[in-house]
């Protein structure tokens, strides 16, 4: 389990986090999700020992990362892909980090195959690898240890759609065998489909933390309609929050039955009128991490943001 408590890091007079918490439970994946400079690495680093909180914790299995005895036997982590040796083979690369952990060489082939690395690239040189093969070999760096956490920043960066798929995959299974999975993007489709629980951050705050049903059920109703202007204004005097879509639809805090009655009660022509399901979420993710500014608790939507619930 990983516990974030009332974490804060400031550098100078920017604050980067401020005051966050949040849990990711044993057996689940979190998607950590924010924009650029939401605040992500900085608490992934903090969590991992790199660097210093100004105030608040980070704790893996109920220690910081730095007293755990072997921490790379405990806790897998990728934060920088690219933050790999050029001049050394994959392979090379895996062997040295089996001997700093104290594993047997064997363990080598094992990751490389559970990554899909195969020989002729695990005895390539670093520098010559894609951004995709340097997650995967960032990835199989973080399996060594058999660890049962995985703290990974920004994963799927540079990985083709099969390769996203792929590690899905992978980290369904892992958190499936009691694992516990943390994971950040700036992208929401990205972690979508594999994260159990969200934790949205815009501004170094926390702007959303619940389960991805919870958010998804609380996203409201997708709205199309032949001229979406008036039946938004009706809607909106009717007390119903409207939040327009990139596409020329809107999500209304209301059931489909209370949109339905207001089109008919003006004639408006509806094209479409579904739960917004991943729209919502989107739209969520959009408004909460341009617009944060307070923090929330756990398991709910920061209230003081107008957003489609
Ligand atoms: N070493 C540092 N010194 C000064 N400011 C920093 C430092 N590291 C991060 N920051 C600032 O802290 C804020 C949060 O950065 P952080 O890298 O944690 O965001 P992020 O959500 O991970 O974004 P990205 O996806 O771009 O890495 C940013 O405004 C960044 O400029």
């Amino acid at each position: 389990m990983i516990e974030i408590e009332n974490l804060t890091k400031r550098y100078g007079t920017q604050t980067a986090v401020a005051d966050v918490s949040f849990r990711c439970e044993t057996g689940t994946v979190t998607g950590f999700l924010g924009p650029n400079g939401a605040g992500k690495s900085t608490t992934m680093r903090i969590l991992c020992g790199l660097t210093p909180a100004t105030g608040g914790r980070a704790l893996i299995d109920g220690t910081p990362y730095r007293n755990l005895p072997n921490p790379g036997r405990a806790v897998g982590v990728l934060l920088d892909a690219s933050a790999q040796h050029a001049g050394r083979t994959g392979r090379e690369v895996l062997t040295l980090g089996t001997m700093v952990l104290g594993l047997p060489r064997e363990r080598v082939t094992q990751v490389l195959d559970l990554v899909g690395l195969d020989k002729k690239a695990a005895d390539k040189r670093v520098g010559n690898y894609s951004l995709g093969m340097r997650q995967r070999l960032g990835l199989a760096h973080a399996l060594l240890g058999n660890p049962s956490t995985l703290v990974l920043d920004e994963p799927a960066n540079g990985l083709d759609p099969e390769g996203i798929f792929w590690m899905r995959g992978l980290l369904r299974e892992f958190a499936d065998r009691g694992g516990t999975v943390l994971l950040s993007s700036h992208l929401l489709h990205e972690i979508e489909a594999v994260a159990d629980h969200l934790v949205m951050i815009g501004n170094g705050r926390i702007a959303a933390d619940g389960s991805k049903q919870e958010l998804l059920a609380g996203a409201g109703t997708l709205v199309r309609a032949l001229e979406p202007e008036p039946l938004a204004d009706a809607l909106r005097r009717a007390g119903v929050t409207i939040t327009p879509t990139a596409d020329g639809a809107f999500l209304a805090d209301a059931e489909a039955l209370v949109i339905g009655r207001a089109a008919a009660a003006i004639g408006a022509v509806l094209t479409e009128l579904r739960a917004a399901d991943g729209a919502g979420l989107e739209a969520l993710f959009l408004q909460l991490t341009a617009t944060a500014s307070t923090s929330a608790p756990a398991g709910a939507i920061n209230p003081s943001m107008e957003v489609a619930r």
